[in-house]
């Protein structure tokens, strides 16, 4: 038959070539640095996608070619402040989302997170924005139950028999380690997760730290392994409904019915404590249905467990490491030195954390947003309407090495230097920058610095003997990411006083 003649398979070919050629020499992009097989097809850069290495794919590009880069045919990178401040703040939130935030869906609605344009956005960051103000985050009531939550994690650490604990969520609920032995399991992502329902639902917040039950809820959330499945159902639509069930067999789709069941019964109850989102929600509730409020919820709850789970995870880590002693006993002596300062005004905790998020962005990859109508100038650089553009932390944190000098190093003195700090701090990208911007960076902060004050007051860590160093390497999530190896094993050691 001809269809399936050699001729007409070559012919196809060559037109196919040819067409992709012919896009690639009349783009507009086509003097933007980068490699050419990239403005050729965007393959490149599924293929690192697919494989879980997106971000250190698009790093090693900027090394190369600089701070704009072509990534694919219609996507440009950058890393510098002129394009943060242009692709993210201009207007005050930026350009607008792309396609991407679809995979986000909560209840199939669309959540602040998830809306695509800024109109929309900002009139459901107005009724939001209210509860996750730093002075609504410091009241007594809302950091108690950090408090409480941390102290729940202290326990755990030292009841732990051999004092080792897995601070990493353990990946398929294993709570064993490679050597066969026991191990206290899932601890961080535990305290993120139930930090975060109290904010949103106290007193109906999760006790995963205690309960298995919540703790199982939790996993789902966290453990979550549909990366390949929905870049699929992001990148085809139409194929990913075709072949759903065969592609079940191969990628395994998103799945955490017991989170939603939690969120639906937490966000019907009405007798939640003032601070809390859900009691915000309900003030407005000619504005929104029931349904997008428990979106609403589920997006944050989602939001909340694996970034500071993840953040914490990768710092402790790395303050636990010999060549971070010397900053874990700088630490140590702080906390001692002034045990009854609140958590804001320790400068070391400070300058600990803030290198923590920027040696490792719970959120490292690219944040993608569509250039408006009628193009925009970035950088330098013109490009044409709904090109996409993005900002990857990983990089800003890294490239600029005036401003970072020796920038995979982790130093956190480098906070300590009043010369530059202003530009470091408006560089660091962890949280996003302008009105899209992570709305929990605060009650983030709150977390993050109350465990790690009253794990470092009481116990110094170490990796524990059965831990590699190639296991704890960053494997990309959908903008998330997380230890490669699933688990990280650290010694608490308590402290004589
Ligand atoms: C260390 C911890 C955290 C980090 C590094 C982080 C980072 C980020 C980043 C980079 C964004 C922007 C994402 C984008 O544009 O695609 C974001 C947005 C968001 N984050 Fe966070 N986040 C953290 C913790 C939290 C917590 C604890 C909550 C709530 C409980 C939260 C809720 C949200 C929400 C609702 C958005 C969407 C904001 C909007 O579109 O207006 N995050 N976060």
């Amino acid at each position: 038959m001809i269809v399936f003649s050699p001729a007409v398979a070559a012919a196809a070919a060559v037109l196919f070539l040819g067409y992709h050629l012919y896009r690639y020499l009349q783009s507009p992009l086509r003097k933007i640095p980068g490699p050419a097989l990239c403005g050729l097809t965007s393959l490149v850069l599924k293929w690192h996608e697919f494989q879980a290495k997106r971000t250190d794919f698009v790093h090693r590009l900027h090394l190369q070619y600089g701070p704009v880069v072509r990534i694919a045919p219609n996507e440009v990178s950058f890393a510098s402040w002129p394009a943060v401040k242009e692709i993210y703040c201009s207007g005050g939130s930026g350009y607008d989302k792309t396609e991407f935030y679809d995979l986000f869906k909560a209840y199939s609605r669309r959540t602040m997170f998830t809306m695509l344009n800024k109109a929309d956005h900002a009139k459901r960051k107005r009724v939001i924005a209210d509860r996750y103000a730093n002075s609504n985050i410091m009241k007594s009531a809302s950091l108690s139950g950090i408090q409480e939550r941390s102290n729940r994690f202290i326990q755990r650490c030292a009841s732990s028999a051999d004092g080792t604990q897995d601070v990493f969520v353990a990946l398929l609920a294993l709570k064993t380690d490679c050597s066969g032995t026991n191990r206290s399991s899932t601890a961080l992502h535990s305290y993120a997760c139930d930090c975060a329902t109290h904010h949103l639902f106290h007193p109906h917040g999760t006790n995963c730290l205690q309960d298995p039950k919540d703790e199982d809820m939790m996993h789902q959330v966290a453990a979550d392994d549909s990366l390949q499945n929905r870049l699929i159902s992001h990148w085809s639509p139409t194929l990913h409904r075709l072949l759903a069930r065969v592609l079940t067999m191969f990628a395994k789709p998103r799945e955490i019915p017991l989170a939603t069941a939690y969120v639906l019964d937490s966000s019907s109850r009405s007798d939640v404590a003032t601070f809390t989102l859900m009691s915000r929600l309900e003030e407005k509730h000619g504005e929104l249905e029931s349904i997008d409020m428990a979106a609403e919820c589920l997006d944050h709850m989602a939001a909340g467990i694996d970034t500071t789970g993840d953040g914490l995870c990768f710092l402790m880590w790395e303050l636990s490491q010999p060549r971070s002693l010397a900053f874990q006993q700088k630490l140590q002596r702080e906390l001692q030195s002034q045990p009854d300062v609140p958590f804001d005004k320790l400068s070391y905790l400070d300058a600990v954390v803030l290198e923590g998020l920027r040696c490792f962005p719970p959120i490292p990859m690219s944040l993608p947003r569509y250039v408006p109508e009628g193009g925009r100038e970035i950088d330098g650089v013109w490009l044409p309407e709904k090109t996409v553009v993005s900002c990857q932390a990983f990089t800003l944190h890294r490239l600029d090495q005036t401003l970072f000098p020796d920038p995979d190093k982790f130093n956190p003195d480098r906070w300590l230097e009043p010369e530059g700090d202003a530009d470091r701090r408006r560089m660091l990208f962890a949280f996003s920058n302008g009105g899209r911007g992570c709305v929990g960076k605060h009650l983030a902060i709150a977390e993050m610095k109350t465990l790690l004050r009253d794990v470092y007051s009481n116990f110094t860590t170490v990796p524990d003997a059965s831990m590699q160093d190639e296991s704890m390497a960053m494997s990309d999530q959908l903008i998330s990411s997380r230890p490669v190896g699933g688990q990280c094993l650290l010694k608490f050691d308590r402290i004589a006083k």
